[in-house]
Formats: C-alpha cells, structure tokens, sequence
C-alpha cells in the first residue's frame, strides 16, 4: 500500500537557523528487493546534513537496518543513488564505487551494532585501536602494531567516553553499556563523516541506554551525522534533532521529533503501537 508523505521538514530551509547546513549525503530513488523478498526499500529520497541527530523508526520488518546497511556499504543496491559530498573533492556515488573507493567510504561512515562486535579476549585499548584497522597496511594490522598517534587518540577517545579506567580490561569483562562505548570509540578511531548505529541500545538497561544516547549526543555535537535505528519513540523525542518514519519500505515521515503524533505513529506502527510508548 502506497502510503503518501506525511511531513517533510527540509533541514537547512531558509528560516530554521538552528538546523545544521553542509550537505554530507543525498539518497535519491533508492530501492532494495532480495530475491526472496521485492520492495524491502522503495524509493527512499533525503538529504543527511552534518551534525544531524537522525532515527530511523518503523515496526519490525519495515526496512530500516537494510537502510543503514546500504548507506554503510555493506549491501548494495537495487536501484537509485547515494551521493556522498566530501568537504574537499567530487561527489562519489556510494552505490557505484570501486572496491578501493569502497574501503575508503567504509572509513568515513563509522557503524555500531546491537551485540558490540567487539573481540573478547582482547583488552579495551587494542580494541579501540583495531578501527584503525582499514587505514593500516596488512603487515602492521596482521602484528596489531600500531603508532604513538594512534595509541594517543584510542586514549583520548577512551577518555572522552568515561572508559579509560578500563583501557587495559578484557572486552568480556565489560558491562553491555560500556562494550558499546568502546564500540563507539573503535568507530570513531577511522575519523568518521557519519556514524551509522543498528538498534544500539536495544539490549541495555535503561541507565546505560542514557549513557550510551548521551555519548552518540556528544559525537553529533562534533558535527559527525548520527543515523540511528531505534524503537523507542520516548528517546527519539529526548534525543534526536530529526526522524525518518519508515513503513513498508517507504518514508512516511521525515521532519522533527515533536511531530510525531498518535496519527504519525499508527500509520507508522499500526497495532504495535502500544509497543512504542
Ligand atoms: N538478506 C536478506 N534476504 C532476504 N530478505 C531480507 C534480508 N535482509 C532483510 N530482509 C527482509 O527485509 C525486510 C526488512 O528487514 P530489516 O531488517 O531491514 O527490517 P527492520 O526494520 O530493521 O526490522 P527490525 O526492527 O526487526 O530489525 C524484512 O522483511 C526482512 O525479512
């Protein structure tokens, strides 16, 4: 069922001063069927501007981790475009790049994920550093042999996120609230345009789904766009500066978080609704 659009805010408007302007990315007519399954995304068009704090919501099924896999690089397309604006150089079509051009795209957009995927024998820092992975020759990854900067930044990041006391911990031995900061901060080792999340908070307690929304908070803040799946229409409101609604593959609704009304979330949840609040 076509569902039409029903609220389009378009950030970087004349007269919304306080929305952030430099373009990053451009989906235009992307589109996504598997061979068992047609339209898991169809014609999936908006603009993603730096600093911007977006959720992707929808029920179960609706299309949005394919979403972010697809921006992420880690699935392609069916059909459409991705542009990505570098600060300096031409538009690349993410959709379109070489394997080469690939691994670098994969650097500028960090991706966290509900179960961490940290490795865990290894000790927090060496994790951390590990992000840096993609940057590094094969010889140095292969020996984890890393240099002074990158130690220096794994540290200073550890810092940022509360976790250094724990730099020379076993991964295992870490709460899931503070596994995912140091998911966070393995991510933003590659120095990331954009920071994709795949329902990050969706196994932790409330206290430390606060604390890992306030750090994803603090990395938008530092003009890096957050795209975030999740299924909490309460935090959404708390914490995100804008929401793109996704039902049965389609946007039904992209603008702020204060417009989602109860006639926004039943087309957007049907009779799951009472799940949301
Ligand atoms: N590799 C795949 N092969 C076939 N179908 C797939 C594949 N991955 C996802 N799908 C289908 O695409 C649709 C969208 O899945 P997706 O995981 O993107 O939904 P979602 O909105 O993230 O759901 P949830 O909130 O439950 O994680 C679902 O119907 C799913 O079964």
């Amino acid at each position: 069922m076509a569902q039409a659009m029903l609220k389009l805010a378009h950030p970087g408007q004349p007269g919304q001063l306080s929305v952030p302007q430099t373009k990053v990315l451009a989906v235009k007519g992307l589109n996504k069927h598997f061979q068992a399954q047609n339209n898991v995304l169809n014609d999936i068009n908006f603009d993603l501007y730096a600093g911007e704090f977006v959720a992707v919501i929808g029920r179960s099924g609706a299309g949005k981790s394919t979403l972010l896999h697809i921006l992420n690089g880690s699935l392609p397309a069916s059909g459409g475009e991705i542009l990505h604006y570098p600060p300096d150089g031409a538009i690349l079509d993410i959709a379109r790049l070489s394997p080469r051009q690939m691994r670098r795209w994969r650097a500028q957009c960090g991706m966290i994920y509900q179960d961490f995927c940290l490795v865990p024998r290894l000790d927090v820092l060496t994790n951390v550093l590990l992000g840096r992975l993609s940057q590094t020759s094969t010889l140095k990854s292969l020996f984890k042999i890393f240099d002074d900067k990158d130690r220096a930044r794994a540290i200073e990041l550890l810092q940022w996120l509360n976790m250094l006391p724990h730099a020379l911990q076993r991964a295992e031995h870490l709460s899931g609230g503070q596994m995912q900061r140091v998911a966070i901060c393995r991510a933003l080792m590659q120095n990331p345009k954009i920071m994709l999340a795949d329902e990050p908070v969706a196994s932790l307690d409330p206290k430390n789904t606060r604390r890992i929304m306030d750090a994803l908070q603090k990395v938008a803040e530092n003009n890096i766009s957050v795209v975030i799946n999740l299924h909490s229409v309460e935090l959404v409101k708390e914490y995100c500066t804008r929401v793109i609604g996704i039902a049965q593959g389609r946007i039904v609704y992209d603008g702020q978080p204060d417009g989602l009304d109860e006639q926004v979330l039943q087309i957007l949840y049907g009779d799951e609704i009472a799940q949301v609040h």
